[in-house]
This record gives structure tokens, sequence and C-alpha cells, in this order.
């Protein structure tokens, strides 16, 4: 019974833990761009968005990672026998570069809170991809374990997976550049 318990809270985590991620970088996405708005707006808007990053990551990223990672603990605890499991060892590679992931997110935070960060909004979006990756497979590796198919179906569902976050670049990039140039009419 323990094992469901972990199981369901490890799964709680995971979903706080990616809202947490996909939301702070979408913050960031905002921040770098306030750089581009006139003064007293852009002091701001920076200080408006430096307060929601820590809580953000305070109270939703960082307890999100460590509820999925403490019920992981309690799961192989409780079924030791999983640690022999090829599908977990890869999953743990790529838990290990999610984790470099959250750490880096922490970085760049304390970068732009003291105005050392080079990024742009467009860059921002780009790394708010790396999450989406991630998540797939590890899901799919916890899903189907160690009979995860490599046939034309999981390539298909991939490269669906691609084009959509392709799609989202574009058309967030479609919209910022009609914006722009609604605002150097009104200019
Ligand atoms: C901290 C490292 C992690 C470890 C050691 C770990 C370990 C495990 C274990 C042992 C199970 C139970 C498997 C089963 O009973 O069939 C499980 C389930 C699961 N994990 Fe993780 N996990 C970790 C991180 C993650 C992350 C980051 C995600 C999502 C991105 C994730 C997604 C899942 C899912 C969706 C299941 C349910 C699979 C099922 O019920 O068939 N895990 N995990």
């Amino acid at each position: 019974m323990a094992y469901y318990w972990f199981k369901s809270f490890h799964l709680i985590g995971v979903v706080v833990w990616f809202a947490g991620l996909f939301y702070l970088v979408r913050l960031f996405v905002y921040h770098a761009e306030a750089s581009e708005k006139k003064e007293p707006e852009q002091s701001i808007l920076k200080a408006q968005y430096e307060i929601m990053e820590k809580r953000l990551y305070n109270i939703i990223t960082n307890p999100g990672m460590m509820v999925t990672v403490t019920m992981a603990i309690g799961l192989v605890s409780t079924e030791p026998e999983v640690l022999k499991s090829g599908w977990l060892h890869i999953k743990l590679t790529f838990v290990a570069l999610l984790l470099g992931y959250h750490l880096y997110c922490k970085k760049i935070m304390k970068q732009l809170a003291s105005g050392e960060c080079q990024w742009t909004g467009q860059q921002f979006r780009a790394l708010n991809e790396a999450p989406t990756v991630l998540l797939v497979v590890i899901v799919l590796l916890a899903i189907f374990k160690n009979n995860l198919p490599l046939d034309l179906t999981t390539w298909l569902i991939v490269a669906l997976v691609i084009a959509m976050a392709a799609s989202i670049q574009l058309y967030a990039k479609k919209r910022r550049l009609a914006q722009e140039k609604l605002s150097s009419s009104i200019d």
C-alpha cells in the first residue's frame, strides 16, 4: 500500500514541479523583455518579476522537485528490485538533466536580479522547450519501462511534439512582430 501512496505523491510532485519550471521561464521572458521598456516602467516591471520569480521558485518549483525526489526515494526503498531495471537507469540520466536545468534556472534568476543576464526573451522562449522534451522522454520511460518501442509510431509522436513546440515558437514570433509594428505606428 505504501508503494501506491509514494507513487501518487511522486506524480503530484511531478505536476507541481513542471508547472513551476514552465511558469518560471515564462517569467524570465517577460523579465528580459522589460529591458525594452522606458523608465520608470522598466524598473517597476523588473522589481515585480524578481519578486514573482523568487516566490514561484521557493513556494512551487523547489517544493515540487523535493516532493518528486523524496517520493521516488520512498518508491525505490519500498521496492528495491526496481533499481535493477534498465529503464530506471535511463530515466535517472534524464532526471539528472532535469535537475541540472532546475539549478540552471536558479542561476539565471540570480543573474536577472543582479542585471547580469544577457539572454533575450526569444532565447528564453526557446529554453522553455527543453523541459518539454525531458518530460516526454521521462514519462514514456516510466510508462513503457523496458518495452519502449522505437518504431514508426514513437517517431511520429516525437515529430508531432517537435512540430508543436516549433509552431508555438513561430506563433509567438509572429505575434511579437505584429505588436512591434503596431507600437511603432502609434509612436
Ligand atoms: C528523482 C528521480 C526519480 C526516480 C528514482 C523515480 C522512480 C520511479 C519509480 C520507482 C516509479 C514506479 C514505477 C512503477 O511502479 O511502475 C516511478 C513512477 C513514475 N515516475 Fe518516476 N522517478 C523519478 C523522477 C521522475 C520524474 C522527474 C518524472 C516526470 C518527469 C517521473 C515520472 C513518473 C511517472 C509518470 C511514473 C508512473 C509510472 C507508472 O505508474 O507506470 N519520475 N518513478
